[in-house]
């Protein structure tokens, strides 16, 4: 179970209200897509579920427990740039969640775990379409791969909440496909709930099963610091998408990848038809 609940949020910047009375329940395995003007506090909204930011009101719930003061293991978080080491290798940016838990002081495992944790982190780096990689560095790496980096970083924590603030939107659309691809076939493997800030709507509404918009209600320039944003649409996709849950949708409409509620992108690159 991983369920967000987010109660009469308020935040606050010294005399600038930015967002205003948000409440919103994510369900477990649930992807919300969130869009909105540029300004409007979307990322300032991801970066409390994070726990890099308070809320100056309100209060955010994960599975009824109050969300901890620190990013934790339990969020995952892939930012638009920014979010892999460019001093470790692919192997070593993988690898690092896994050392910095289970090594605290030294950041470094040794013997039967290391070689369990580097078993993991290869899975895991051929997973996202990146085996052979494992000894490049994210400056040797295309901005495509280093997003299915990023994701593997992130993936390898298990975590309950993956957080995504426009995780694809520096690619080009080809690139951008087939990474969408990608993320709803690990979003169904996973069954993780997702949070995903983008300002691309044919994404929003491809990858997530629910389009929450934030906005300012009353928008008057000599106003704007006195009115935070809110929810001001939110749209559940139909017929109804859950991690795991094979759609109805015909797998052109949605995705091969929710097909059967996993990847069958294997078929269409065998050049085999669904059955
Ligand atoms: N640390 C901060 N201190 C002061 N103001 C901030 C801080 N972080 C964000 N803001 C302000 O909060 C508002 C919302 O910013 P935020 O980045 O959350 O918007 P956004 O909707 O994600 O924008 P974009 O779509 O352009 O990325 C902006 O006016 C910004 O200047």
């Amino acid at each position: 179970m991983s369920e967000l609940r987010i109660e009469n949020l308020w935040k606050e910047y010294g005399d600038q209200i930015v967002l205003e009375n948000v409440s919103l329940t994510v369900p477990s395995r649930a992807f919300v897509a969130l869009v909105g003007p540029s300004g409007c506090g979307k990322s300032t909204f991801l970066r409390m579920l994070l726990g890099q930011e308070r809320p100056t009101r309100g209060r955010i719930l994960l599975d009824g427990e109050l969300l901890p003061a620190q990013p934790g293991a339990d969020r995952g978080v892939v930012f638009q740039r920014y979010s892999v080491f460019p001093h470790l290798t692919v192997l070593g940016n993988v690898l690092l969640g896994k050392e910095l838990s289970g090594a605290r002081y030294m950041a470094k495992l040794f013997g039967a775990a290391r070689r369990n944790a580097i078993a993991e982190a290869q899975q895991l780096i051929g997973e996202v379409g990146l085996a052979g990689a494992e000894d490049k560095y994210p400056a040797q790496l295309s901005g495509g791969m280093q997003q299915r980096l990023a994701l593997a970083q992130a993936l390898i924590m298990k975590p309950k909440v993956m957080l995504l603030d426009e995780p694809f939107g520096a690619l080009d659309p080809g690139i951008r496909a087939e990474i969408h691809i990608l993320m709803k076939r690990l979003w169904h493997e996973t069954q993780m709930t997702v949070v995903m800030v983008t300002h691309d709507m044919r994404e929003a509404f491809t990858l997530a099963s629910r389009v929450v918009a934030f906005e300012r209600r009353r928008d008057r320039p000599e106003e704007k610091l006195r009115y935070g944003a809110t929810i001001t649409k939110d749209i559940s996709i139909w017929p109804p998408r859950q991690a795991g849950s094979p759609s109805i949708f015909s797998p052109d409409r949605d995705g091969l990848v929710a097909y059967q509620g996993h990847c069958r992108d294997d078929l269409a690159s065998s050049g085999e038809t669904q059955p």
